[in-house]
């Protein structure tokens, strides 16, 4: 992908799975710069892929066309602020992807009137998989949209949104989604285990599956509801088995966690755009 840079502060988790799906879709290593205080990181980041690291966060914006801000929520506000006039000069657009830390507190801990754009990627990124809520304020220019846009598309599905506390929506269902997903894997895995399989076998038997349903989802012309009646046959196993997560009210305990989710969103917006 041409010859612009990206800066990570922060080489964490989701920095990770951003690299890494970077990378495995063609861009440089040594075009990505990411600097975290943990030696740990900034050695396993460097070993697995190639790129630049180091632990001086000013030092490694400069020059970049996009930092991504890539530290935990809490972080932010310190990170923010020591960027500050060093963003100021770059002009590079500020990529954050930090849950419930919005906008006009981000700017306001920068201390000026910075492009940025506030992103809710996921963690399936590093296989290129991932699904990314975006974000822009009005600093952002046409090229720079392009640029964000252009390095989450590299690993996944983007969706841009018109209002940013739709982003708390996209955190509780995608952000955090891939969690909900992984649970039910291994709730399925040990209901496999306990109805006589080996294990190993229940595991491969669950992902199969899990990879099969969401590509034939995608792929098909019909919805999910429809594809799932398919499956179920009058009187047989699948309607058994439906019944019991419909009567245990299973959709009422997704809505439930998904309202979690968005609300600590929300409350970590209030709690940390307060300081
Ligand atoms: N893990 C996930 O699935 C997702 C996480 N996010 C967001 O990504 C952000 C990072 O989350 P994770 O990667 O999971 O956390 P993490 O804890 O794995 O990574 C954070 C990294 O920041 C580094 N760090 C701490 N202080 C720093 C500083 N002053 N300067 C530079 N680096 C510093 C830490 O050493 C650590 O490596 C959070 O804001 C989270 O809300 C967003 C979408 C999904
Ligand atoms: O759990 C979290 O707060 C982060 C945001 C979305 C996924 N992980």
């Amino acid at each position: 992908m041409d010859n612009r840079t990206i800066t990570f502060i922060g080489g964490g988790n989701m920095a990770r799975s951003l690299i890494g799906g970077l990378i495995a879709d063609g861009f440089r290593a040594d075009a990505i710069r990411v600097s975290d205080p943990s030696e740990e990181q900034c050695r396993s980041l460097a070993q697995r892929f190639g790129v630049t690291t180091g632990q001086d966060n000013l030092a490694a914006i400069e020059g970049a066309n996009a930092v991504v801000l890539a530290v935990k929520p809490q972080v932010m506000r310190q990170v923010a602020s020591e960027l500050g006039e060093g963003l100021q000069r770059s002009g590079a657009v500020v990529i954050s992807i930090a849950a419930g830390i919005r906008e006009p507190d981000l700017r306001r801990w920068i201390g000026a009137e910075v492009p940025i754009v506030r992103t809710m990627p996921n963690t399936p990124s590093l296989v290129q998989t991932g699904a990314t809520g975006l974000f822009a304020n009005n600093l952002v220019s046409d090229q720079q949209r392009d640029l964000a846009e252009s390095l989450m598309r590299a690993v996944g599905l983007v969706q841009w949104l018109d209002t940013e506390a739709l982003l708390d929506a996209v955190t509780a269902v995608s952000g955090s989604g891939p969690a909900y997903f992984f649970l039910l894997m291994e709730a399925l895995e040990d209901a496999g285990s306990r109805v006589g399989l080996p294990r190993e076998t229940a595991r491969l038997l669950v992902l199969q599956t899990a990879l099969g349903a969401a590509k034939m989802a995608l792929e098909s012309e019909d919805d999910p509801h429809t594809l799932r009646r398919r499956v179920t046959s009058p009187g047989g196993t699948t309607e058994r088995a439906i019944n019991t997560l419909e009567d245990g009210d299973l959709r009422a305990l997704i809505e439930q966690a998904v309202r979690a989710a968005a609300e600590r969103a929300a409350e970590l917006g209030d709690e940390l755009g307060a300081q």
